[in-house]
């Protein structure tokens, strides 16, 4: 860590800022998803959370109603779209309004650009992308459009350019910003607000499990505020954006990243990440 100054606290929104409001977490039984179902609650939101596992979202669960919250837990896969329409459903059977959807689930692998197979690619964008897509009109239609309000959450990456070994990951948040930023030139006349939040590299169960140490300390070395992030500093992010203090963002990307974004100047080109070089991978000196 290159910083000596104490962690901030996490937290801090007044306890009743989400009273009497329902949020919908996609992934919400884990890493930020979890924290911001967390979060919300404790804020007094009802939450409905899902993911294809069942175990970690009960014990998500089990942690919201210990805060005392409201959690409604399903088992989906959202790039099935039956399973939005039934995840939408059961959010409105249990609570009868969605004011805050988070679409959290998202996933990728590290590869090579030229190694991504054209089902490699599919498979990164049809999460990212066209299951957010589907779970955001579903929503947006059937709960905050005849309300005439709510707020939408998008995720994206820091930094927001390209990553090496992320062509298909970059590309698909890229897509979900300009998504998030277009509806809110449709949306606003709802009362819908549709914001993007870019995290930077944040310490979660899925970036251990999916990434090297290796890869996470170059990561590191590269935040201008010398730590990886904690799930919880997005997630307070996200519950800030939620909350009546940030009813005039709408239309943009918030970036929570440690400075990430701001990283390059007088630094090496990154070289891609350690596990993806191979004796090929090299630049071509004669062919510059
Ligand atoms: C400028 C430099 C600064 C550096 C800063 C860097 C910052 C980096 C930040 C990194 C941030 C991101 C972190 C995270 O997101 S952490 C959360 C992590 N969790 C995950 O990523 C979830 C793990 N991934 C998955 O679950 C799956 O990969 C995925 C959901 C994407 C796909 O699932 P699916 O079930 O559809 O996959 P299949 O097995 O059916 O395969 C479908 C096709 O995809 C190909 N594939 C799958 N895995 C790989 C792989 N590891 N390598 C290559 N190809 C893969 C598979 O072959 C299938 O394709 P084909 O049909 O062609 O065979
Ligand atoms: N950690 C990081 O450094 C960064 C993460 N992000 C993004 O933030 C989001 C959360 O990341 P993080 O918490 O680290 O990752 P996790 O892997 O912990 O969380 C992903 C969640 O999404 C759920 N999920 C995945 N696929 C599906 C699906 N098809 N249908 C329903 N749920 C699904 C997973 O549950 P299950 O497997 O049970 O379905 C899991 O709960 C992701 O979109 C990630 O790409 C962005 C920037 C940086």
């Amino acid at each position: 860590m290159r910083t000596d100054q104490p962690l901030p606290p996490v937290g801090g929104l007044r306890p009743d800022v989400h009273t009497g409001k329902v949020a919908l977490v996609t992934g919400g039984g884990t890493g930020i998803g979890r924290a911001t179902a967390l979060d919300l609650a404790a804020g007094g939101a009802s939450v409905v959370i899902c993911g294809r596992r069942p175990e970690p979202l009960a014990e998500a669960a089990k942690e919201i109603e210990a805060l005392g919250g409201s959690c409604v837990t399903l088992s989906a896969d959202i790039r099935e779209e039956s399973h939005v329409t039934t995840v939408v459903d059961r959010a409105l059977d249990a609570f009868g309004r969605i004011d805050v959807l988070v679409n959290n689930a998202g996933g990728q692998f590290s590869a090579p650009a030229e190694e991504i197979s054209p089902g490699g690619w599919r498979a990164v964008h049809r999460l990212a992308v066209e299951a957010t897509w589907a779970m955001t009109r579903e929503v947006a239609r059937r709960a905050m459009i005849p309300r005439r309000s709510g707020a939408v959450f998008f995720i994206a990456f820091s930094p927001r350019r390209g990553i090496p070994g992320f062509a298909h990951a970059a590309s698909a948040r890229a897509a979900v910003e300009n998504l998030a930023a277009g509806l809110s030139l449709e949306w606003s006349r709802y009362g819908i607000r549709t914001v993007c939040v870019a995290p930077g590299t944040i310490a979660t169960g899925g970036l251990d499990d999916h990434y090297t140490p290796e890869d996470r300390e170059r990561w590191e070395r590269s935040v201008p505020l010398g730590r990886l992030g904690r799930p919880e500093d997005v997630s307070g992010l996200i519950s800030f954006l939620a909350s009546p203090q940030g009813s005039y963002i709408t239309g943009t990307t918030v970036v929570v990243d440690g400075g990430a974004d701001a990283w390059g100047a007088g630094h090496p080109v990154p070289d891609v990440p350690h596990h993806l070089t191979t004796p090929d991978s090299s630049p071509n000196k004669d062919n510059p």
